[in-house]
């Protein structure tokens, strides 16, 4: 004869007695095949938090195992896409029925993606922090999408320091001249006692939260990362031959950003897509001027939505 075992989360009551607003796990180590807008699927491995809230006060505990299995069902069966993360939080709750009504889940990876050089076109891998979270709430389906995207910025007020000692090597060097040789200008300009000055760059990060609005089928997760480069100009490279190098060096200088700039770069361009009915934004400067860090953050600002 089979021993029965003792089933705790069902055969006994809570001690002290309250409704919970999420149990689950986290930190679920899982690889994952993920469907994303415009991108071939590709394998993740991914670090999930899965929830259902404890409705029933009396309940001693939620069934982990079920939350589990259905997870690795899709992570050995199945792919995560839009559809299959609203299939999973409804399957959580079906799981949990009488005593949840509510699931949540978050999926932390990081997304690779082919990346173009600036001029001689090689190509190179990119990887990028992405979470995915979906939340049944009251009957309501919200789907967010996170991602931090690296870029270079160029302090403008170093740059305008800079061009000003230019300006005053200039002044020194030439002084006393009515006009200036272009053969000689040019050779000055190309050595270091002419560009005596150089502005001060950062790895910078921007940490980038969107919801995404209802018609959405798709996770925008590669529009989101084009559009945050496509808007900053100056995203960190992969493969860099020298003319690449050039170019992002134009680019910089062409690009001047304090914290400020970045932010509203991001806003203004996040304000115009329809695919995200909100969006929190926060854009690190990992200085070289100072040991500390610029910091700016930003919310498009709905009412009832993301706070600062
Ligand atoms: N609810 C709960 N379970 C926990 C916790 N820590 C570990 N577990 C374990 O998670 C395991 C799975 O629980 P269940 O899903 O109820 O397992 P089960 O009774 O075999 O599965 P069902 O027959 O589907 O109910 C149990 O062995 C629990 O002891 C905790 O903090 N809360």
């Amino acid at each position: 004869m089979p021993t029965v075992m003792p089933d705790v989360a069902n055969q006994t009551q809570a001690q002290t007695e309250g409704t919970l607003d999420w149990v689950g796990m986290s930190n679920i180590e899982v690889p994952l095949m993920v469907a994303a807008a415009g991108a071939s699927e590709r394998p993740v491995a991914a670090k999930v938090e899965a929830f259902v809230n404890l409705k029933d006060p009396k309940t001693k505990g939620i069934h982990m195992s079920r939350l589990y299995l259905l997870l690795d069902e899709l992570s050995t069966n199945g792919e995560l896409s839009h559809e299959s993360l609203k299939q999973l939080l409804n399957d959580f709750i079906e799981s949990h029925k009488d005593i949840s009504n509510q699931a949540f889940i978050k999926f932390d990876f990081d997304y690779h993606l082919r990346r173009k050089s600036l001029i001689s076109k090689k190509q190179g891998w990119k990887a990028y922090p992405v979470s995915l979270t979906g939340r049944y709430d009251a009957g309501t389906l919200n789907l967010e999408l996170s991602v931090d995207v690296p870029y270079s910025s160029t302090c403008p007020c170093s740059a305008a320091l800079a061009r000003q000692l230019i300006q005053d090597a200039f002044s020194e060097k030439f002084a006393g001249q009515e006009t200036v040789d272009a053969a000689t200008m040019h050779e000055w300009l190309g050595s270091t006692e002419g560009i005596v000055a150089t502005p001060h760059s950062q790895r910078s990060v921007a940490e980038v939260k969107v919801k995404l609005s209802e018609n959405v089928t798709d996770f925008p997760i590669v529009e989101l990362i084009d559009a945050v480069e496509d808007a900053l100009k100056t995203p960190v490279q992969a493969a860099v031959k020298r003319e690449d190098e050039q170019e992002f060096a134009r680019l910089n200088g062409q690009n001047l950003m304090f914290c400020e700039d970045a932010s509203r770069r991001l806003q203004h361009k996040l304000n115009q897509m329809q695919n995200f009915r909100d969006f929190w934004l926060r854009v690190n400067h990992y200085e070289s001027l100072h040991a500390h860090d610029a910091v700016s953050v930003t919310t498009k600002g709905v009412p009832g939505g993301y706070k600062a």
